[in-house]
């Protein structure tokens, strides 16, 4: 239990460290009263000290804070308290000791100060050193009423005694606040030139500014609260940390017409604030001026011009040569695709049509053939003994020799003509237009070319001889079987006695 205080209705307020309790001498048992969480009109905290009747309100000092609920009886949902606290103004929530003045304030001792309110206006007015306060920290529930009517409250350093009278006025200080040093680029000026309200402070070509200010009242300077603002500049006040010889600082000013406004806000039982302007006139440097930053900005655009004009040259140059590159890499790719396709279409040895392409022409002639009605016939042409001159000259030397036999029937080969290599040394002809009296001739042409000729290779001179198979199409005939009718000719010939032509089928 902390306190017991008998109100004007008889009931009884009794304090204690875990809320209050009410004891009315008409009603058997306790009311009582405690903080319930999510509650904002209950008790602020269980620790209650102080209660005091006064203006028609019950206050309670609270670790909470002061809590205030109308002294009438409560309504249905029992005593709703609002409170006051450490940040309106008190100095701490944790409220030590509340006593009432015969003027009808209260008095309000807490961990962190001494405040008065008055419930008639609502004002709390924090007390300090400037009120003659010597004390700041206070006892919990170490107060008393004086005799005359003064106020006790023991503190941690000493007894507070307060004489409460309506005419307090003590003298009230009207000093003003000042620049009182300044320094331009770190150098200092002199005191008779540190700027005032009516004496602007011009600045050319200064970096740096720095202005010192202070309320030219010394006493409780630490109560003092600073702040500063530079109009046109900065959109919000700065406030300055108590106990910090107060300044305002600035870089890189740009030209223009200034006010600094300074601002000291006092606490107390006089509260005031005193405010002063200081006009800054900070000339525009060089590159600021109206002319020059004409030119400059002319010149900047002329800049971005040429820049663009270079850039864009040279991404138009970078494209000419990319487009020249793409170029070059279409054609040389052009020319290797045409290589592999001739290397895939040729024979390596005789440089004649290989099998593959030699059968890809004949479907395409037998397609004509088929459309146009025109002839078409083949010559199946093998090189009799091939196996024997190999046998007897070597490998290398059968090559020259069907490389030799097949320049000879290229050259009699006519512009439709498709030569080329059907197998081993097995050489077929495709003619288009060429009925079997034409194709039987042109073979017998052949066949003599290769009699004639002579391969001359490691100092012997090669000569060997041909058969020859030759078909025409039939209608409706397909490609392999014109090709077995000429194989089957050609078998013929090798038969009959070999460099020969068979142009016709006798079994
Ligand atoms: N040098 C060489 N020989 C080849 C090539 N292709 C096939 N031959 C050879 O040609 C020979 C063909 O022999 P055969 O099929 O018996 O016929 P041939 O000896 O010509 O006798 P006939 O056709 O009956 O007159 C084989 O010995 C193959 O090795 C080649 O590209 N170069």
């Amino acid at each position: 239990m902390r306190n017991i205080a008998v109100l004007s209705d008889g009931s009884v307020w009794i304090a204690t460290s875990g809320g209050i309790s009410i004891l009315r001498p008409d009603a058997g048992g306790f009311e009582n009263l405690v903080h319930e969480d999510g509650n904002p009109g209950s008790l602020p905290q269980n620790y209650a000290g102080s209660v005091v009747e006064l203006g028609g309100r019950i206050w309670v000092g609270t670790y909470g804070g002061l809590a205030a609920t109308p002294a009438t009886p409560p309504g249905p949902h029992g005593y709703r308290f609002t409170v006051l606290r450490g940040s309106d103004g008190l100095g701490s929530d944790n409220v030590a000791s509340v006593l009432a003045d015969r003027l009808g304030r209260l008095w309000i001792a807490t961990a962190s100060g001494l405040a008065v309110y008055e419930p008639a206006t609502g004002r709390i007015r924090s007390l300090g050193a400037r009120d003659g306060l010597g004390a700041r920290f206070y006892n919990h529930r170490t107060a008393a009423l004086g005799p005359s009517g003064e106020l006790l409250f023991g503190g941690l350093s000493g007894l507070t005694v307060i004489e409460p009278t309506p005419q307090v006025r003590p003298r009230q200080s009207d000093a003003p606040l000042a620049v009182t040093a300044a320094l331009r680029d770190g150098k200092p000026l002199p005191y008779a030139a540190l700027p005032t309200a009516r004496r602007p402070l011009p600045l050319d070509n200064v970096h740096a500014l720095r202005l010192g200010f202070a309320l030219l009242d010394y006493t409780a300077t630490d109560d003092v609260r600073y702040r500063y603002r530079l109009e046109g500049f900065d959109a919000q006040w700065t406030e300055l940390e108590a106990g910090v010889p107060p300044s305002a600082a600035y870089t890189n000013l740009p030209g223009g017409n200034y006010r600094l406004w300074l601002r000291a806000d006092i606490p107390g039982l006089h509260a005031r604030t005193v405010q002063d302007v200081i006009p800054l006139e900070v000339r525009g440097r060089w590159y600021e001026r109206g002319g020059v930053r004409i030119v400059l900005g002319l010149l900047g655009v002329a800049l971005v011009y040429l820049l663009v004009r270079l850039r864009t040259r040279y991404l138009l140059a970078r494209a000419d040569r990319l487009a020249q590159l793409v170029q070059e890499r279409t054609h040389e790719l052009q020319e290797a695709n045409e290589r592999l396709n001739r290397l895939a279409s040729v024979d390596e040895l005789t440089g004649l049509l290989n099998r593959r392409e030699l059968m890809r022409q004949l479907e395409l002639a037998h397609e004509t053939a088929q459309r146009t009605g025109a002839p078409l016939s083949i010559l199946m042409l093998d090189l009799d003994a091939f196996k024997a001159l190999n046998d007897t000259h070597g490998h290398q030397a059968g090559d020259a020799a069907l490389r030799g036999a097949a320049q000879r029937v290229a050259a009699l080969c006519r512009r439709d003509d498709r030569l080329g290599r059907y197998g081993g040394e097995e050489l077929m002809v495709v003619m288009q237009g060429a009925d079997l009296a034409a194709a039987a001739q042109r073979a017998e042409a052949m066949r003599s070319a290769i009699e004639a000729m002579e391969v001359d290779h490691d100092d012997h001179c090669l000569r060997l001889t041909a058969s020859i198979g030759a078909a025409q199409l039939k209608p409706g005939e397909r490609t392999h079987e014109l090709i077995a009718r000429a194989d089957a000719r050609l078998y013929r010939a090798k038969r009959e006695g070999r460099n020969r032509v068979a142009a016709s089928h006798v079994s």
